[in-house]
Formats: C-alpha cells, sequence, structure tokens
C-alpha cells in the first residue's frame, strides 16, 4: 500500500476515534434531557413519533413521562414538545434570544394556497379552479403530512432525503419531489401573470393594480434590481400568501362547522348584532368592542380549532437549562397548541365544548386576556395575527348578520347529519365541503 494512503488510513481512524470519543463525552457530561419514549439502538425514537394524532401522541408522552416538557431523538437529531402554555412562554417569549430561529424541514420547505393573491400579487382570483390555485390545493393535501416531525423518516433523520426519489420504499421522497415541482408552479404562475399586467399596464398607460410584488417590480425598473434579489421578493410573497390563506380558510371552516354544531350559540350572536344594528346594516370593525358574544365566539372557534395544532418548529441556538433538563442547541422545539394548551383542561374546563361564554366573568364582561396561542410564541409569532383577526371577526360578525347556518339537506329534503367524527386537522380541514349550509 503506497504511503499517502496508509497516512490516510491513519488519519481517518483517528479521526473517527475522536469523533467516537467526543460522543461519549458529550452523552456523559450531557443532560438530562427531557424523558420522553426510551431510545432503541440506532435508531433512536425513530419509529416513535406519532403520525396519525401526533397532538394526542405527545399529550400521551407527556402523561406516561410525567412532564409537560417532552423529548425524543433519532441518529442524533432530538426534538422537544412543549404541552404547557406557561412552558412556552418561559422558553420562546422569556428566551426568545435562543429559541427564535427556524429548523430547515428537509422533506418540504414551502406550501400553499391562496387567498392573499390580491395583498401580495394584485391578483384577483375569480375561481378555486385558476391554475395555480388548483396546484396549490394538490400539495397542500399532499404535503401537510410530510411537514410534521412524525411525518417522513427524513424529517427526523436529515441525512435520508440523500436517498434518491426513485429508491424502493422512499414513498415520501417521491411526494416531496412532486409537491416541489408543484411550488415551483405555484410561485411561477402568479410572478409571470404580474409582469405580463406590468408590461401590459405601461403599453396602455394604465396602472397595475398595488401590491408587494408589483411595488418591487416598479422599483426594479426605476432603481434596478438582481436576480437574486428578486427571488428573495418571489419567495416572501409565495411564503406570506402560503401562511396567511391556509389558515384564514381552515378557521373559517371551523368556524362554519361550529355554528352549525351550536345553534343557540349562533341565535344568541345574531341578536347581539342586531340589537347593535337594528338589521339595517352590516357590523363593521368599530363594532368590534359593543359586540363581546362575537368576540368570544371569535376566540373560542381559534382556542377549538387551531389551524396548525404543532404550531411551526423553532430552533434552539444555543444549550439551555429548564426544569433541570438539557436543551442542546439546534434541537427543534414543537409546541402542542391544540390538544395540550387549547384543550387543557386546567385553563379551560370542559375543553371539548364549544363554550363561548368561557370568556365572560362572573358579571357578564368579557374577559381581559385576549391572547390567542393559535398564533404561535414569542418573536416568530404569526406575524399576521392582527390582520387574521380582523379578517376572521369580520367574516363572522357579517355572516351572521346575514345568514343562519344550519345542516345541509338531501335529495329528499332531509336534514344531513353532522359528522362530528371529522376532527381537527388543521390545515387540512375544509369541514363545511358536505355537512352544512349557509340559508
Ligand atoms: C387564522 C389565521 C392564522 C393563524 C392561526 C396563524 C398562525 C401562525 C402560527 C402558529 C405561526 C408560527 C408561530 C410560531 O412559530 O410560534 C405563524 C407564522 C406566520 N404567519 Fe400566521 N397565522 C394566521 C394568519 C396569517 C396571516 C393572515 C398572515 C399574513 C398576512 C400570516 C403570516 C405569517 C408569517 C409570515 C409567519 C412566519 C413568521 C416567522 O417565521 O417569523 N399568518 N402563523
Amino acid at each position: 500500500m503506497p504511503e499517502s494512503t496508509t497516512l490516510v488510513y491513519v488519519f481517518m481512524g483517528m479521526f473517527g476515534l475522536k469523533m467516537f470519543i467526543d460522543y461519549i463525552n458529550r452523552s456523559a457530561s450531557r443532560g438530562p434531557y427531557p424523558p420522553g419514549p426510551p431510545p432503541k439502538p440506532l435508531v433512536g425514537n425513530a419509529f416513535d413519533f406519532p403520525t396519525a394524532w401526533p397532538a394526542d401522541g405527545y399529550i400521551e408522552w407527556g402523561k406516561k413521562y410525567n412532564s409537560t416538557v417532552v423529548s425524543a431523538e433519532a441518529l442524533g437529531n432530538r426534538i422537544i414538545v412543549v404541552n404547557k402554555r406557561e412552558d412556552a412562554i418561559e422558553l420562546c417569549e422569556r428566551r426568545a434570544k435562543l429559541y427564535s430561529d427556524r429548523p430547515y424541514i428537509p422533506i418540504l420547505n414551502r406550501l400553499s394556497i391562496s387567498l392573499t393573491m390580491e395583498m401580495m400579487y394584485g391578483i384577483e382570483i375569480k375561481s378555486a379552479d385558476e391554475p395555480c390555485i388548483a396546484l396549490a390545493h394538490k400539495a397542500v393535501k399532499l404535503g401537510t403530512d410530510l411537514l410534521m416531525p412524525g411525518g417522513s423518516l427524513a424529517n427526523i433523520v436529515p441525512v435520508l432525503r440523500h436517498i434518491p426519489a426513485w429508491f424502493p420504499g422512499a414513498t415520501s421522497l417521491r411526494k416531496a419531489d412532486m409537491i416541489g415541482r408543484m411550488t415551483e408552479e405555484v410561485i411561477r404562475i402568479p410572478v409571470d401573470q404580474v409582469k405580463a399586467n406590468f408590461n401590459f399596464c405601461e403599453q396602455e398607460e394604465g396602472k397595475a393594480a398595488p401590491s408587494f410584488f408589483t411595488n418591487f417590480i416598479e422599483k426594479k425598473q426605476t432603481l434596478g434590481a438582481s436576480n437574486e434579489e428578486e427571488e428573495i421578493i418571489r419567495n416572501i410573497a409565495y411564503t406570506v400568501n402560503g401562511a396567511a390563506s391556509d389558515t384564514t380558510i381552515s378557521s373559517t371552516g371551523s368556524f362554519f362547522y361550529l355554528m352549525a354544531a351550536n345553534p343557540d350559540v349562533q341565535r344568541k350572536a345574531q341578536e347581539e348584532i342586531d340589537g347593535l344594528t337594528g338589521s339595517k346594516r352590516l357590523p363593521t370593525l368599530e363594532d368590534r368592542k359593543s359586540l363581546p358574544f362575537v368576540e368570544a365566539i371569535y376566540r373560542e372557534v381559534m382556542r377549538m380549532r387551531p389551524p396548525l395544532p404543532l404550531g411551526v418548529p423553532h430552533r434552539v441556538t444555543e444549550d439551555n437549562y429548564y426544569k433541570g433538563y438539557l436543551i442542546p442547541k439546534g434541537l427543534n422545539s414543537i409546541c402542542d397548541i391544540s390538544r395540550a394548551m387549547t384543550h387543557d383542561e386546567e385553563d379551560y374546563p370542559e375543553p371539548y365544548t364549544f363554550k363561548p361564554e368561557r370568556f365572560f366573568d362572573e358579571n357578564g364582561k368579557l374577559i381581559g386576556d385576549d391572547r390567542v396561542i393559535a398564533y404561535g410564541f414569542g418573536r416568530r409569532i404569526c406575524v399576521g395575527k392582527h390582520m387574521a383577526s380582523s379578517t376572521l371577526w369580520l367574516m363572522m360578525a357579517s355572516v351572521l348578520a346575514c345568514f343562519n347556518i344550519v345542516k345541509a339537506k338531501d335529495e329528499n329534503g332531509n336534514e344531513i347529519d353532522i359528522n362530528h367524527e371529522i376532527e381537527d386537522l388543521g390545515l387540512m380541514q375544509y369541514v363545511f365541503v358536505n355537512n352544512f349550509a349557509w340559508v
């Protein structure tokens, strides 16, 4: 064997040994980590992550290991799941400096459908069949499951993403590949449309509808901008568009379902609105303070069905200790918003009952705590929460002022029972499709 090859082997052997010793030292001196399922040799907890109902699965872990913060690990990648609102506030808000990064989610980092097309691109969507909306719907359907740690093994063990999509058994990678291609199209179509509109308006001396993206194109033409800058703007428009539309649609669906399922609540809100407007006009945002029961419905819808049941993971940027447990740098922290926090019996007695009254004190006054946990925590809290809150409140008040949401009828005129089995799947939940109607 040539001397140089021997040297390479010796060097590699020493390097491997050093890594092994470092690993043993780290394992011996670090920790303890928050409790969780016992790891198996080599794969750790790779096969323990709950996939069907993750939000419920993580509560079970909490109960089983008697801790509100639980953790699991697969091949060196650890996550913590925060099951209590107080813990989320302590970690994501008081320690915001350490808990505000975002993880790289290997399997899928962009997906969306579109409602905010106008705001981002100045494009008015006339039908849900328009190509980029229909494509985005498909991508969301395919992709939501893959987004969470248990959705694909490659989210837990990033190295697996290097396996080619054609490899037998790599179903989630094939899905991700397909979603990636759909996403490219969903980004391209509105951008091309904005550019075409822009050129047309220039020729006709008209004005393209103002939007985030058209503003950029205007500036690019006058001040210049690089292709990289354009790509960044394109991706921001796409991300905000997606973050805003999926969640708002999900909450709208939940509102319709909960109104159809709770006609007494609906009636009470309608009486409140009619008492203020005299049924002569639509409620406006200025009326919000004068309609506390509608406000309580908004809070209760967001409590019962947060569109993102597990929020969006935050990445920890420095080692730190919490309740005696090590939370290491690089770990992804997930808040179980839905089941563990907004359905916490201590904070919300009878958590599975739709009860807007819970937001009133014994004197019938709306309680001051208007924090909606569904928008997340800390520096990464939803940047669109004020817009979402106004949009959703106005939608709820306007629909209640004009319509009764009732059970749908079959072709013989018989009411179709609401399927309460349909559980809160967050973004995947468009419950209004079959179960009820507005009249
Ligand atoms: C029902 C409505 C909505 C809900 C429940 C919701 C919820 C969330 C949640 C849970 C997060 C992650 C927070 C965290 O990491 O702790 C988030 C992030 C985000 N939301 Fe919303 N959202 C809604 C509507 C909107 C709207 C209308 C917009 C834009 C106009 C928007 C833009 C964003 C953006 C850009 C992020 C990423 C922020 C970041 O990474 O720093 N969202 N949202």
